[in-house]
């Protein structure tokens, strides 16, 4: 069942629509690795017995299968081990026992910075990145102007990025990332770190992703928008997994209330929003036409079909939106 309204519908579960797979996940960490010089010293003249350093897991067993078109958020509390599992799914760390693996295209946001050369501009880093993502030089050439346009870098584009702020790494990375068209998205909680603008068009643009029925993977303490975005929900405590179901259920347990109460407010904040883009959208028309103008609306994810951007009749796509 759709709990999203604009989901494209359909996720089939079988053995061929596994997008990711994680069997008994484990990752230890070290949790101290200096000790004082005394410490260390009686360490050493006790024949240096027992661990020096502490080891604690931060993921313990953690199994899921992932399907095509789903979308699903990591959820827990501070160092529950969502930031872990997603670095998992990217590939960026591997876990210390269990598997892991991915059928897919994938791409995303994982950490700022990843995958740029502070010395390079920002010019060749959306080689670099793009290339990395699996994009060839005659895709990144055809996509240049909109990952920039998307970006609003500017004249920015041709500076070191090792001179860009966090916002403006967050600003070309996540550009990069969504103009590789992947089949799977990961985004870490790493969009708080861009303006209220920025984060919006993000948001549009993975809304987006969501209604042409892309798998996604989220990790993010912005429980209302979870709901928004996310069909399922996974939530980690200790690392390891207490819930894996409906993203309202999985809301539900982290806020300690009753799922349809959860449930009934959200479909109250998601109709109350639909109501007003409907209402911005009449109003528009309505002067559009006053002045004698035709009015294209630009494109909503939560109000239109992808497959009417081939339209330019019907809705339009701003450059860089
Ligand atoms: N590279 C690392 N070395 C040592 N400890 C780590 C490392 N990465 C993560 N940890 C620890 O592993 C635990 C899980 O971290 P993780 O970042 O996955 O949590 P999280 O659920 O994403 O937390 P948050 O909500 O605070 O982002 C935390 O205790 C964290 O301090």
């Amino acid at each position: 069942m759709t709990t999203i309204p604009f989901k494209k519908p359909g996720v089939v579960h079988s053995e061929e629509t596994v997008a990711i797979r994680a069997k008994d996940m484990t990752k230890w960490f070290v949790l101290r690795h200096t000790r004082s010089i005394k410490e260390a010293f009686v360490w050493l003249v006790k024949g240096r017995k027992g661990d020096l350093s502490d080891r604690f897991k931060a993921l313990d067993g953690v199994t899921f299968d992932i399907h095509d078109g789903e979308t699903v958020a990591l959820l827990g509390f501070n160092g529950s081990g969502k930031s872990t599992t997603l670095k998992m799914i990217s590939g960026v760390m591997h876990p210390d026992s269990g598997s892991v693996g991915t059928r897919r295209k994938v791409a995303g946001l994982i950490e700022v910075g990843a995958g740029f050369h502070p010395d390079l501009t920002g010019r060749d880093n959306v080689y670099l990145n793009g290339a990395i993502l699996g994009m060839d030089k005659a895709e990144i050439d055809a996509k240049f102007d909109d990952i920039v346009a998307f970006s609003e870098i500017g004249e920015f584009i041709d500076t070191e990025v090792k001179f860009y702020s966090s916002g403006m790494y967050l600003r070309l990375a996540f550009a990069v990332a969504i103009h590789t068209d992947p089949e799977v998205f990961l985004v870490d909680e790493i969009l708080s770190v861009g303006d209220e603008p920025f984060q919006k068009k993000c948001i549009a643009r993975i809304k987006d992703l969501v209604r042409r029925g892309k798998t996604l993977v989220v990790v993010s303490h912005d429980l209302d928008l979870i709901m928004d975005i996310c069909e399922r929900g996974i939530v980690l405590e200790h690392g390891r997994i207490t819930y894996d179901g409906s993203s309202v259920g999985a809301v539900a347990r982290l806020r300690d209330r009753p799922v349809e109460e959860v449930q009934r407010e959200q479909n109250e904040r998601v109709e109350r929003r639909l109501y007003w883009k409907h209402e911005e959208r009449q109003k528009a028309a309505e002067e559009a036409a006053a002045r004698g103008e035709t009015f294209v609306p630009e494109y909503d994810p939560e109000l239109d079909d992808p497959e009417d951007l081939d339209d330019p009749s019907k809705i339009k796509r701003t450059k860089g939106r």
